[in-house]
């Protein structure tokens, strides 16, 4: 069965010296989906991501597109994973459109340059993301929203089946919230992409087709996102309960 989903997590297991967060993971998906991954503070979901990229060993087994990821060296490098982390920063001027078109490396051998149909393409992401007027501005000077819209930009180039997004509309104010859930709902409709969102914006959850998975919970289920599930796991999130169980 795991070898046909798109993404397969069989008793994961992981966290950090003395301290377990994920205890027995499941979770299958047979088909690409939108999963927005909800919890505390602390409770696990950049930690999900860590093991999952490889930066932290894990107990378990994880298969991606039919592939055990422990096999795998370097799944972001391979394009197995694109991975938006929580907080990237960039040391060096540098104009949007070159950092966006980075997302073609894998196209790419390691001495070549980019040609005019990699420009277009990272300004067609751009344009989706709504930040095609900024292609030539230097990244380092955007607001922490603007350069968190160009990473997502950069992330579409990079076509892999599945998408781990920490918080990717964290700085962004109410308008491009929500652009950005609809254009990763078009990753999943039309490119028959997979994203786990870590999110802390529940409001805007409720009308996505997808699932949700509230890492709180002592058994992380994946449920069918609709305003009530929304509004169960806000309940849980908001009452004491919750808190004495972490
Ligand atoms: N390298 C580490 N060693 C020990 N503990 C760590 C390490 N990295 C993170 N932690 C702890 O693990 C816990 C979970 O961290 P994690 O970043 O996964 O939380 P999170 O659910 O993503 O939280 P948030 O919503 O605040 O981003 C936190 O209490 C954190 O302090």
């Amino acid at each position: 069965m795991s070898k046909l989903s798109v993404l397969t997590i069989e008793n994961l297991v992981a966290g950090y010296e003395q301290r377990v967060l994920l205890r027995n993971l499941f979770l299958c998906l047979s088909e690409p989906a939108f999963v927005a991954i909800i919890g505390h503070n602390g409770c696990g979901k950049t930690t999900l991501f860590r093991a999952l990229t490889g930066q932290i060993a894990y107990q378990g087994t994880v298969h991606v597109a039919g592939q055990d990821l422990r096999q795998v060296r370097r799944p972001t490098v391979t394009g197995l994973l694109a991975h938006l982390p929580q907080r990237s920063s960039v040391g060096f001027p540098i104009e949007v459109r070159e950092l966006v078109v980075m997302g073609r490396f894998r196209h790419h051998t390691f001495l070549s340059s980019y040609q005019r149909h990699d420009y277009e393409l990272a300004e067609a992401a751009l344009q989706r993301v709504g930040a095609r007027h900024l292609a030539r501005r230097d990244f380092t000077q955007l607001s922490g929203g603007e350069q968190q819209l160009v990473w997502l930009a950069q992330l579409a180039l990079q076509d892999a089946p599945l998408y781990l997004l920490d918080e990717p509309t964290q700085q962004l104010d109410v308008y491009y919230r929500r652009r950005v859930f609809d254009l990763l709902q078009s990753w999943v409709t039309q490119a028959g992409k997979t994203i786990l969102c870590i999110t802390h914006d529940l409001d805007n959850l409720a009308g996505l087709p997808g699932f949700l998975l509230n890492l709180s919970r002592p058994k992380p289920q994946l449920l069918p996102l609709s305003a009530a599930t929304v509004q169960l796991e806000r309940a849980f999130l908001e009452s004491e309960e919750s808190l004495a169980i972490r």
